[in-house]
């Protein structure tokens, strides 16, 4: 026999008994698994039904055989497996993920489950050990102990799960959190403990390895940050600018003087390097305490679960059925906070306190895309809280994922073609974006403000935003804003002048110009035809 029919043997044979095996495991799981036809339905709140199950059952955990409800068979049949090189590859991707994930699918849990014990968390509780640490994991050591739905890292959990299905992370990797502590204090807060203040984050984010030492080291749960303070110098050219205009200045302390640039020969250069703005930052992912979410806008609870379900796309079935666990750690992005200046002002009254609050614009702020202003007034914040922290106050700049007035990239991208082909004029400037996604803003700022809570932040000086929402939001929350800026006359693109009007004439903030909706048909955009070659 030669080689190559020595391996076909060999694999033929392995092919047989995984098929034996398959069918023997299939067989079990038939058994044990309640098929789609079979279950009773059984009606909970909202008048969702859902499958009926056995009991007593259990979570089941490495090693343990006893079945729970919602189980299915880990993976597909292998009759389409093709060339040999395939079926071995199939294999070993079996014998992997048997490995990584050895019990049987959990589809969900129930509150009254055998094995299902949520680790004590008291939202808005003062005391870290009260108010318990948020648990979402579904690894073996964790997943009868959480207390919140979801996954870590928002959208970025995919990639993990990517990660771990390639093989190139342990599921099981236990992070080393020594020196990764926060180099600007951000400390407690009486709004931490205030429970219906922050509900769209944990306050306790960027302190849980040392607050939950604990429950991570002795007790061995997953517990992760979800909230890292750094710090950074931020460098950009229209900064560099400002600096060589004389508009800003160089104080040694928040705005530096760059070091010297390289030749490309390897010399350094003679040239004028520019400037650096020291900034400290954070970045906050997104825990919701959904009773808190639900009151901001004023729903129910459980609508707030049945929606979220149904538009997740059936995502977080335990939503609905683990109505006794209050967090939910959604798939959207987060924020990050820059702060100019003292941190310790924030909290400080009598200091000067310039704001942005600023909501993506991947198209403006990165590219330059000068059909809108989003790039150019949050270049002019950033000067603003460089010259309020240089005056002796503190500047933040709050930068939002929330693409597309939160309608994401791909709407925003289709409402420009649309203003573009129909003659693109103020007065159709939200009427196009309500003609394609139905509304014309899903940003909902009510759960905006929680950042400016957890800073501490109690006043607010200077606000650098022409937005009725952001400024309503704010002042609602308790906190007041002493004056407002729009943005100047000389840094809106001539191709922005549509959006501007079209949204002070829908009410937002503007110092000096007033417009009707009758004045919007006068003030139009460039057309594609005077750009086209
Ligand atoms: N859907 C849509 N979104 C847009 C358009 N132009 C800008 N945006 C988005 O609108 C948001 C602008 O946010 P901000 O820069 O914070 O501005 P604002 O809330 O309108 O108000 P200001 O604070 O006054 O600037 C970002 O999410 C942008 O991506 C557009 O034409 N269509
Ligand atoms: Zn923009």
């Amino acid at each position: 026999m030669s080689a190559s029919d020595a391996v076909l043997t060999q694999i033929l044979s392995q092919l047989q008994s995984l098929q034996v095996s398959q069918q023997t495991l299939q067989a079990k799981l038939d058994a044990m698994t309640i098929t789609p036809s079979s279950p009773p339905l059984v009606p909970v709140s909202g008048g969702v039904a859902i499958s009926g199950r056995e009991t007593p059952s259990t979570i089941s955990t490495p090693g343990a055989q006893s079945p729970s409800m919602g189980s299915v068979p880990l993976s597909s049949s292998i009759s389409s497996v093709g060339s040999a090189s395939s079926i071995e590859k199939h294999m070993a991707d079996r014998e992997r993920e048997k490995l990584l994930y050895p019990q049987r699918v959990i589809l969900t849990t129930y509150p009254d489950q055998f094995g299902v014990k949520p680790f004590p968390l008291t939202w808005g509780a003062s005391d870290p050990s009260i108010r318990g640490p948020v648990i979402c994991s579904r690894l073996p050591s964790s997943i009868k102990q959480r207390n919140a739905i979801g996954a870590h890292s928002g959208s970025y959990s995919i990639y993990r799960a990517l990660a771990i299905a390639m093989g190139t992370l342990s599921p099981t990797h236990k992070p080393d959190y020594s020196k990764t502590e926060p180099p600007v204090p951000v400390p407690p807060q009486p709004s931490w403990s205030h429970p219906k203040k922050i509900v769209s984050f944990d306050p306790w984010g960027h302190l849980v390895p040392q607050v939950f030492r604990k429950e991570i080291e002795e007790l061995g749960l997953d517990v992760r940050p979800s909230i890292a303070v750094t710090k950074a110098h931020m460098k950009l050219s229209e900064i560099d600018e400002s600096a060589r205009k004389g508009e800003l200045t160089v104080d040694g302390k928040i705005l530096l003087k760059s070091r010297p640039l390289m030749n490309p020969d390897g010399t350094l250069s003679t040239a004028d390097p520019g400037v650096e703005i020291s900034v400290s930052k954070a970045a906050v992912e997104p825990v919701w305490y959904l009773p808190g979410v639900a009151e901001r806008f004023g729903i129910s609870e459980s609508l707030l679960r049945r929606a979220l379900f149904e538009d997740t796309g059936g995502m977080y079935p335990e939503l609905i059925t683990r109505p006794d666990v209050k967090i939910f750690l959604p798939p959207i992005g987060g924020l990050t906070v820059y702060i100019f200046g003292p941190a310790s002002y924030l909290t400080d009254e009598s200091k000067e306190l310039t704001l942005r609050v600023h909501d993506e614009c991947n198209g403006s702020d990165v590219f330059g895309s000068d059909i809108c202003t989003c790039k150019p007034y949050l270049i002019y914040a950033i000067e603003e809280c460089v010259r309020t922290a240089q005056r002796g106050g503190v500047g933040v700049v709050v930068y939002f994922r929330k693409e597309g007035r939160a309608l994401g990239e791909v709407t925003k991208y289709l409402v420009y073609n649309l203003r573009k082909r129909g003659g693109d004029s103020a007065d159709k400037y939200f009427k196009s974006t309500e003609l394609i996604a139905g509304v014309k803003d899903m940003r909902f700022q009510a759960l905006m403000p929680d950042v400016l809570h957890w800073l501490g932040i109690t006043k607010i000086h200077n606000m650098v935003s022409m937005s009725d929402m952001k400024y309503n939001a704010i002042v609602e929350s308790g906190i007041p804003i002493l004056k407002r800026y729009d943005i100047p006359e000389y840094l809106i693109p001539p191709d922005s002048r549509v959006e501007i009007d079209a949204k002070i004439a829908a009410g937002y903030f503007s110092s000096g110009k007033q417009i009707t909706e009758a004045d919007l048909i006068k003030t139009v955009g460039r057309t594609w035809e005077e750009t086209e070659h």
